[in-house]
């Protein structure tokens, strides 16, 4: 970090009054910081933070305060494109150093749908998507650090922000205690049980193909849940999705293995995640679920679904779309996927809100036909999904962007913990088994909350 020539490149800056932001970009790598620091460091910001880190650690981002958000109450392409260039035309953005490779993004995302919420979700506008004023990125070492204008002050901004690194540097790891359970039980068992084997009930091969049901389950806690404890957790499973996003009072938490899609330059790449079998840790065993996942005809069919909607989905953006004639086996933590890689060109006309829309429920958290299995998902399943299986991710000023089916998730208030599982209904499910499989995809969440799956 040459400060010298840091002051030089802002000496030059004229400050342009038709913005509102001035960001500048900076490299971090002299200082030794993670995201267990910043947080611990940020206390006081706690309600407008996020930490995003993608399954391929691509990204890793941390966003502290939120200066300003992209909000709407109902889903609009147009209308998001133009306030996205709004926010973006705001800001004077002013690197420091030549050849940095970060930008700014912002983070957020859309509810799974506009269906009237509980209060529980009350925090999380139908979409939004923020900006904050601290964004350091893990993975390329870069600091964006963003004001209004009318707070600048030149001569000392370099001093602010070197001061505020170094302190965060300085933080001491402390450890922490899990927090002890008050009361754990899963919501309405039977009940959506019952919906289950209503759903089969309703299912055919030709007009109403699948379904996917999600169930909640409750913790309370005797203390509040540290945010650095679960920080911490996030960090315990590896080749996931890891989101963290503290809004208001509310905390959202996602381990997700499953990418909506991101966007480079033109290319797409995507996924058809859908068909699961437990793992189980023990070698013979999980070689046999393989197997049987690879060859049983309901995970392949449900696969299938997927792996056709999102395909055909993608074809009023592109010319090209690549993916492998055979599903293979993504390997999580608890659980394996079938899985199927997706490729495709964008022509060049592509709106990242009009994708996201598009694809956006793919048939592994909505259904088949699409419409139909939203209709039904908003009128008989228990509760609101909220953010649960929502997307989620990052978004660039030149749309690259990634965005996270927000699966494997949970919500917190204080000292309480509702977590969401689902899975895909097909003619001829099982109540039994997709209870066992829902139970199995809780873990990664009580694996954050160290706790054990019962
Ligand atoms: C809806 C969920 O998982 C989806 C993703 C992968 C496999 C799935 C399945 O096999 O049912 C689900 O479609 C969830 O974990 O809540």
């Amino acid at each position: 970090m040459n400060l010298e020539a840091y002051q030089n490149v802002l000496d030059e800056v004229r400050l342009d009054s038709d913005r509102a932001y001035l960001s500048l970009q900076l490299p971090i790598d002299g200082y030794d910081i993670d995201e267990q620091k910043i947080f611990s460091y940020f206390q006081k910001a706690q309600g407008s933070r996020y930490w995003f880190r993608s399954k391929d650690d691509r990204y890793n981002t941390v966003g502290i305060e939120y200066l300003e958000s992209i909000k709407r109450d109902k889903y609009s392409s147009k209308a998001l494109a133009i306030q996205k260039s709004t926010l973006y035309d705001k800001i004077q953005k002013v690197p420091l150093e030549e050849g940095m490779k970060s930008s700014l993004n912002l983070f957020g995302g859309t509810r799974f749908d506009d269906k009237d919420t509980s209060d529980e979700w009350n925090d999380f506008t139908m979409v939004e998507f923020h900006f904050p004023k601290w964004q350091f990125d893990l993975v390329n070492k870069e600091l964006f650090y963003s004001v209004p204008l009318a707070d600048v002050e030149m001569s000392t901004i370099l001093g602010t922000i070197t001061g505020e690194l170094k302190n965060i540097a300085a933080v001491e790891a402390k450890e922490f205690e899990a927090p002890q359970i008050n009361m754990e039980k899963d919501i309405f068992p039977e009940e959506w049980k019952s919906l289950v084997d209503h759903a089969v009930s309703v299912l055919d091969d030709t007009e109403f193909r699948k379904v996917v049901l999600a169930r909640q389950r409750l913790l309370t806690f005797k203390s509040t849940i540290d945010p650095l404890f679960l920080l911490k957790r996030l960090n315990d499973e590896t080749g996931t999705y890891t989101i963290y996003y503290e809004k208001g009072k509310s905390l959202f938490v996602s381990k997700s293995p499953e990418k909506l899609f991101d966007v480079q330059g033109d290319t797409l790449r995507t996924n058809a995640i859908a068909g699961s079998s437990e793992r189980t840790g023990d070698v013979e065993k999980d070689e046999m679920q393989k197997s049987f996942l690879l060859n049983d005809e309901k995970n392949r069919y449900e696969h299938e679904l997927v792996r056709e909607s999102i395909v055909s989905d993608l074809e009023p953006f592109t010319d090209w779309v690549e993916f492998g004639p055979e599903p293979n086996i993504l390997e999580n933590r608890y659980i394996y996927h079938l899985h199927t890689p997706i490729k495709a060109e964008l022509s060049d006309d592509s709106g990242i809100f009009e994708l996201l829309d598009a694809i956006h429920p793919t048939p592994a958290v909505g259904g088949m036909p699409k419409d139909r299995a939203r209709q039904y998902i908003m009128e008989e399943e228990y509760g609101t999904r909220g953010l649960y299986a929502a997307p989620i991710g990052l978004i660039h000023e030149d749309n690259e962007s990634e965005f996270v089916v927000a699966i494997r998730s949970m919500l917190l208030h204080a000292n309480s913990a509702t977590l969401f599982a689902g899975c895909g209904i097909v003619k001829g499910s099982s109540s039994e088994k997709e209870f066992e499989e829902t139970r199995v995809k809780f873990t990664p969440m009580l694996n954050v909350l160290g706790v054990e799956n019962r």
